[in-house]
Parts: C-alpha cells; sequence; structure tokens
C-alpha cells in the first residue's frame, strides 16, 4: 500500500494490560507479545502511532514521589525516578516489538514537548514525522513532561493523544485495557453490562458508573480516559476500547470493527 492512502491509527497499549497494575514493576508479557503479533501484521497496511501507559512500573513511582504536584515537591530526583520507571516497561515493550520485526522507534514525549499547568503547549513533531519517513513505528508513552507553570506535570497517553489528534488527525485510535470496555451496572438484572457506545445522551450516566482506581493511578484512571477520548471524539475521530488480552480483538479495532469492545463518539 502507497504512503498516502495509509490511514493514521493511535494504539495505546494500556498499562492495566500490559502490567500488573497491582504489583510494582511486573510486565504481563504474554499480551505485550499478544500485541506486538497483531500490531506486526498491520503496520504495513496503517500508519500508526503506539504508545503505552504507565501500569505498575510508573504510576506508584509518580505517586511516591508526588510527581503530579509539580517540581517543588517531587524534585529532580522523583522526576528521574519516574522516568527510569517509565523507561524500564518501554524497553520490554520494545523489545517484544522488535522480536516480532515491528520497527518501533521510542518517541519520549519529555524530549519534544513542553506543557503549562498540566496542558501541552508545545509537542514537536518532527520526531514522529521522521520515523515514519523512515518507514519506522513511533512508539510514545506516558510522561513526565517540563511544565512552565509547575516545573514538571504527568502527561498521559490519553492527553498526549489529545493534542496530537488535532495536528495528525487519526482515522481511528484504539485504547487497548484489561476490560473488554467500559461496563455499568444493570439495576434490572443486578450484571454488569458492557457500554457498546458512549454518546452525549448517556455520557453522564456511564462516568457516573465509573470506579475510582483501586490501583495507583496518578492520572485518574478510566473517568480520565473517557473525559479525554469524548473530547477527542468531537473531532469526528473514531475511538474504541477494547481488551488487550483477548486474541484478535486489537486488531479488530485497528481495522475499525472490534468483536467487542466501547465506541466513543461524541455528537449523537
Ligand atoms: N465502569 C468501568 N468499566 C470498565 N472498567 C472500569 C470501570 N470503572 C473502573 N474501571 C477500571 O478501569 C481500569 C482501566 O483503566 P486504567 O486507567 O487502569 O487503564 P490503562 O489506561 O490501561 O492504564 P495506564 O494508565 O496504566 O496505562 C480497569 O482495569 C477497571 O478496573
Ligand atoms: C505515570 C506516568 C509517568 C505516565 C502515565 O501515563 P498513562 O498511564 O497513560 O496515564
Amino acid at each position: 500500500m502507497s504512503e498516502d492512502v495509509k490511514k493514521t491509527v493511535f494504539v495505546k497499549l494500556g498499562g492495566s494490560a500490559i502490567t500488573h497494575k497491582g504489583k510494582e514493576s511486573q510486565a504481563n508479557l504474554p499480551v505485550i507479545d499478544l500485541s506486538s503479533s497483531q500490531i506486526s501484521e498491520l503496520y504495513n497496511d496503517f500508519s500508526l502511532i503506539l504508545a503505552h501507559g504507565g501500569g505498575g512500573f510508573a504510576h506508584p513511582v509518580a505517586e511516591r514521589h508526588n510527581v503530579s504536584k509539580g517540581i517543588e515537591k517531587c524534585k529532580a530526583l522523583g522526576l528521574a525516578n519516574t522516568r527510569m520507571a517509565i523507561q524500564g516497561l518501554n524497553s520490554i515493550v520494545l523489545t517484544s516489538l522488535l522480536s516480532k520485526e515491528v520497527p518501533a522507534l521510542t518517541i519520549s514525549p519529555s524530549t519534544c514537548s513542553e506543557m503549562e499547568n498540566g496542558r501541552f503547549t508545545d509537542f514537536n513533531l518532527s520526531p514522529i514525522h521522521h520515523a515514519q519517513k523512515l518507514g519506522a513505528v513511533p512508539l510514545l508513552h506516558g510522561d513526565v513532561v517540563y511544565d512552565s507553570v509547575k516545573g514538571c506535570s504527568v502527561a498521559s497517553t490519553e492527553m498526549i493523544f489529545s493534542y496530537l489528534s488535532t495536528r495528525i488527525k487519526p482515522e481511528r485510535i484504539v485504547i487497548g485495557a484489561n476490560v473488554d470496555g467500559v461496563f455499568w451496572d444493570n439495576p434490572d438484572n443486578g450484571k454488569r453490562e458492557l457500554v457498546e457506545e458512549i454518546n452525549s445522551r448517556n455520557l453522564e450516566d456511564v462516568l457516573s458508573a465509573v470506579e475510582e482506581p483501586k490501583t495507583s493511578d496518578v492520572t485518574g484512571g478510566m473517568r480520565h480516559k473517557i473525559e479525554e477520548l469524548y473530547n477527542i471524539s468531537k473531532h469526528k475521530i473514531e475511538i474504541f476500547i477494547v481488551n488487550l488480552s483477548k486474541k484478535n480483538y486489537l486488531r479488530g479495532a485497528i481495522l475499525g470493527k472490534p468483536e467487542v469492545g466501547t465506541r466513543i463518539k461524541a455528537g449523537e
């Protein structure tokens, strides 16, 4: 397929799936490998921009060092420790992708972006474009970024996607997690039911069904994810949350036809 007809798809490998989030620094290697295999089948047909979250590697370290409160609280050592934790996970994800012959190139947002009070004000896209020009697949990750007000801020993958999506305009965004999508409790039958689509009619109800994170999560867990993604979907970008632990769910979502998952679609 020629470069100009390839559709851009952003893919997040969520920390809830690629790590054991309740334990510190434990990667879920089978899920990482399963994701890498599906990416390996598809990366030639799409212009993929990959990213991964912090999971049980970065979130506990960031929390311990109060990184979200800025440099006065966390000091350079807290910032450095958190970046080391995310880089540790990045190296595991990269090893898996390369083992499946996906030419992934890590681009750390902390080296090419800037924030102001927790929102991106600048993100140099050249490293992403250069990687793509060379036939490589950019691999970003949640990170700790220089902040002109707080000194440093934690940037979630969803915040990164939000900023990038107004500039790169992906066809769709796929968020992989350890759940089939977003659930709500059905009071009629007492069961948890998958929300097939989050839209303007049910957004508030869905948000009230979201539970507070049970493990360390400095970026706000599922609630933050839904809020950021809902805002991105206002730009007519298709968004799916799918389960990375299930065979071929990621593949289906990248192709735009997820077997099971939650679609986020503003405006209806
Ligand atoms: N209503 C809900 N439906 C589905 N999952 C929910 C709900 N409420 C809370 N959750 C939790 O949200 C978690 C996924 O969100 P989380 O932010 O941990 O994912 P992630 O993006 O993969 O993680 P990371 O930020 O580390 O990359 C699930 O493991 C689940 O426990
Ligand atoms: C905790 C850090 C450094 C990254 C958080 O990124 P996320 O897991 O995508 O929210």
